[in-house]
């Protein structure tokens, strides 16, 4: 059989649980098929003779993590500069935050290719390869380069944008064009499906063929959509764990006499976090009989603080939380509880199921695992709502969740004001047919449909 290949820009330890939904996805994919696991090691190192990253190998259990360092030049050009203010911008339909500044392009070409170089010395002929994410769009090609016929797929875990939009990326035809040299390209949504075909189509001069087949550059690519999953079984079990179950306990004591309101992401300007809080505050507003009664509670685990973007974004939410506290706050109750941390994996099954609503509000989402998430943690017999912005990927699939417009406060407040007060008949028909759906269409779903897609591509 086959080796599986993954590479990816981050990584973690599979036997580890960790943030972040393609570290997590993958860790717990890999569990499975065993392989090997190749990207950054997270490491910054600039001392070596040559400047460029050491291989670092190691075993962890059934997979082997191979990693390489950066030097500060490439952590800041590649990772910082056209991975996160460049292409997460862009296809995250902000590109008011794009910066497009030259000197990013390079540093990206550079650390496509030092991947490119150390996997390849790394390969067998028979692998499978499946590279993930807007780090990596162009690796395909740069193995190519290097006399690499391997398969290989590649899964985009970030939205796709309409096709003038990829337009304004200066450099789209060269970004697009390496697309070509995937067998297969996985897209989260069937909305992010149209835009690419969209794009080629339009802009890349490709031919459609049957079954999403596309061809263009002497090349022939499929386009699907494929919606990230969750562990179910995996997250059940975690669900059961002393830590889950002592979260629960203390955050139900805690907010006895609440109803709890929970919101859990990476802060991230895509997550529609400022829209939530000022949802909130409308709510509050509108609806005097949730004083003293609901609390927002907010996870904001630290992101890539080093980009501006972000570190605007933090100042936006610590003014906008002050300012709800200050005119809502009474001394026996705080409105809105914000921290800015990570919340260890193994507490997340609890303080979703001690949660009346979960709130996955982001404006651009590729899919959103912490809405999934949310939804098995529940007790089915008394289940929370799941209010969810129409724009995560998740969406597609979700639709028994109370969809939002995160850009609408009204329409929004609205909506958790329903979800405070909707009856547990209606709250036990939605759960059951939000859970039949994740548990469908889980992580293992994902896995397994991508790679049967990708060996059945034409080599
Ligand atoms: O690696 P970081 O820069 O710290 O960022 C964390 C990850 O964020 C993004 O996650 C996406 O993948 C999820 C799983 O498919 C999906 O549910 C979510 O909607 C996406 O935002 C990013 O795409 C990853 O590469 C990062 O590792
Ligand atoms: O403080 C935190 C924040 C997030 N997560 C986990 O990180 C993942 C976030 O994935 P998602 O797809 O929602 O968003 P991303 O951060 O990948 O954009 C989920 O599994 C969360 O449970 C966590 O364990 N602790």
């Amino acid at each position: 059989m086959s080796r599986l290949v993954v590479v990816s820009n981050r990584l973690a330890d599979p036997r580890k649980p960790a943030a972040g939904g393609l570290a997590v996805a993958l860790g717990e994919s890999l569990q499975r098929t065993g392989g090997l696991w190749f990207g950054w090691s997270g490491n910054i190192a600039d001392n070596t003779a040559d400047g460029e990253g050491h291989l670092h190998t190691r075993s962890s259990g059934k997979v082997t993590l191979a990693t390489v360092d950066l030097n500060q030049n490439d952590y800041e050009t590649y990772y910082e500069g056209y991975a996160n203010s460049v292409l997460w911008p862009v296809f995250h339909y902000r590109l008011d935050l794009a910066d497009f500044n030259t000197r990013y392009l390079a540093g990206y070409r550079r650390v496509n290719q030092l991947f490119a170089r150390k996997l390849k010395a790394l390969l067998r002929d028979d692998d499978i390869i499946w590279v993930h994410d807007y780090h990596l769009i162009p690796l395909a090609a740069e193995l190519r380069a290097l006399g690499c016929r391997q398969r290989i797929g590649f899964f985009l875990h970030i939205p796709l944008p309409p096709a003038l939009m990829l337009a304004a990326i200066p450099q789209h035809e060269w970004l697009m064009r390496s697309l070509f040299s995937y067998d297969l390209v996985g897209l989260q949504s069937e909305a992010d499906v149209s835009h690419c075909i969209r794009y080629m189509t339009t802009e890349a001069g490709a031919e459609l063929l049957a079954d999403q087949r596309l061809r263009a550059h002497n090349a022939t690519v499929q386009v699907r959509a494929f919606p990230i999953g969750i562990d179910v079984q995996e997250f059940r079990r975690l669900g059961q764990s002393q830590d889950a179950l002592d979260t629960y306990e203390s955050v139900r004591r805690e907010y006895s006499r609440r109803q709890l309101l929970l919101g859990i992401d990476r802060l991230d300007y895509s997550k529609g976090i400022p829209q939530r809080v000022r949802a909130f505050s409308e709510l509050l507003e509108r609806y005097p009989d949730n004083e003293h009664s609901a609390t927002l509670l907010m996870i904001a685990s630290p992101s890539r603080d080093s980009v501006h973007a972000y570190a605007d974004l933090r100042h936006e939410l610590e003014g906008l939380c002050g300012a709800i506290n200050g005119n809502f706050g009474d001394l026996d109750w705080m409105p809105v509880r914000y921290i800015h941390r990570t919340v260890a994996r193994r507490r997340v099954p609890g303080l979703c199921r001690a949660s009346r609503v979960g709130l996955v509000t982001p404006l651009r989402d590729g899919m959103n695992l912490v809405a999934k998430e949310y939804v098995v943690a529940q007790d089915p017999d008394d289940p929370g709502v799941l209010v969810l912005s129409r724009f995560a990927g998740a969406a597609e699939q979700l639709k028994d969740a109370l969809l939002v417009n995160p850009y609408d406060t009204q329409g929004m407040a609205e909506s958790i004001q329903a979800a405070l007060h909707m009856p547990l008949e209606e709250r036990q028909r939605r759960h059951r047919a939000l859970l039949e759906n994740i548990t469908r269409f889980d992580v293992h779903w994902w896995r397994e449909s991508f790679l049967a897609a990708l060996g059945a591509s034409s080599p």
